[in-house]
């Protein structure tokens, strides 16, 4: 008899996505279990981001399934998903600059807030997102932060509020796309630091470039190659995989 396996926390089967004659996602299979911190890496316009997209519901796939906790969200709008417990971050920032970051922390809180506790009232609810904002803003580290125009944060302080954004609506389901994008060294390992805590208590689902980071971090690793994922393994086994190594990590390593 079959162990009873937990329900995952994102499934695809058989997704396709076309634009105009192009096939671009063409059949994706991917098992993101609870609680796990999962990596897709892939050539440049293998259609990671595309994929993202039909996740988060800002793309109807052309065929296929895709559940978030075993429920079928396919075509649904991206808030509804984001409702149910699916949020995701941008490579294009999502910061207000001239807003401080305790605004930009609360803004993200109080839409958050607006649909659960819409029958809250006055001052409870702005109690109540106060200490949420605090909550975020202590997790992601920029308490000291709080009152600086979010414009002026360094490159890597900006992408740490982008994760605060991404998890003020108390998801536990988070995609972060290239979160390590364009940053110093010393700046990825901050925010590695940060993924590795934001993601104690929730599933992660991230696309990134940088190996270390996808190595040191991922439970499992998907290659998405020309639109499908070549393999799904553990990082010592993707590493062994000589597919990937063709397709993917030997040009990278090169
Ligand atoms: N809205 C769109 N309309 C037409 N073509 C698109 C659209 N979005 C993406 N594409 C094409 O789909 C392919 C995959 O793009 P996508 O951004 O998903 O790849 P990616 O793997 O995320 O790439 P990168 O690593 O460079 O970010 C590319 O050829 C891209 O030009």
């Amino acid at each position: 008899m079959n162990e009873a396996r937990p329900v995952p926390a994102i499934e695809l089967a058989g997704v396709r996505k076309s634009f105009g004659p192009m096939e671009i996602i063409r059949g994706v299979d991917l098992v993101v279990a609870p609680g796990e911190r999962h990596a897709v890496i892939g050539p440049n316009g293998a259609g990671k981001s595309t994929l993202f997209h039909l996740i988060s519901g800002h793309y109807r796939p052309d065929g296929g399934t895709i559940e978030l906790r075993g429920e079928d969200i396919a075509g649904m709008p991206p808030q509804l998903i984001n409702r149910r417990g699916l949020s995701r971050s941008f490579q294009v920032t999502n910061i207000f600059p001239r807003l401080s970051v305790w605004e930009n922390v609360r803004c993200a809180t109080l839409w958050a807030m607006g649909h659960k506790y819409a029958f809250w009232k006055g001052v409870e609810r702005l109690d109540e997102v106060r200490r949420r904002t605090e909550e975020i803003l202590t997790e992601i580290d920029l308490m000291d932060r709080a009152d600086v125009p979010a414009g002026v944060l360094t490159y890597g302080e900006q992408r740490a509020l982008e994760i605060g954004l991404t998890i003020a609506g108390s998801a536990d389901v988070i995609l972060l796309d290239e979160p390590t994008a364009g940053m110093s060294h010393a700046e990825v390992e901050r925010v590695v630091a940060l993924i590795r805590k934001v993601s104690e208590n929730r599933t992660l689902l991230m696309i990134e470039h940088d190996m270390h980071v996808v190595f040191d971090l991922a439970d499992r690793i998907s290659v998405l190659v020309y639109g499908q994922v070549i393999a799904s393994d553990t990082p010592e086994r993707i590493k062994a995989n000589a597919a990937v190594q063709q397709a993917y990590l030997g040009t990278e390593a090169a």
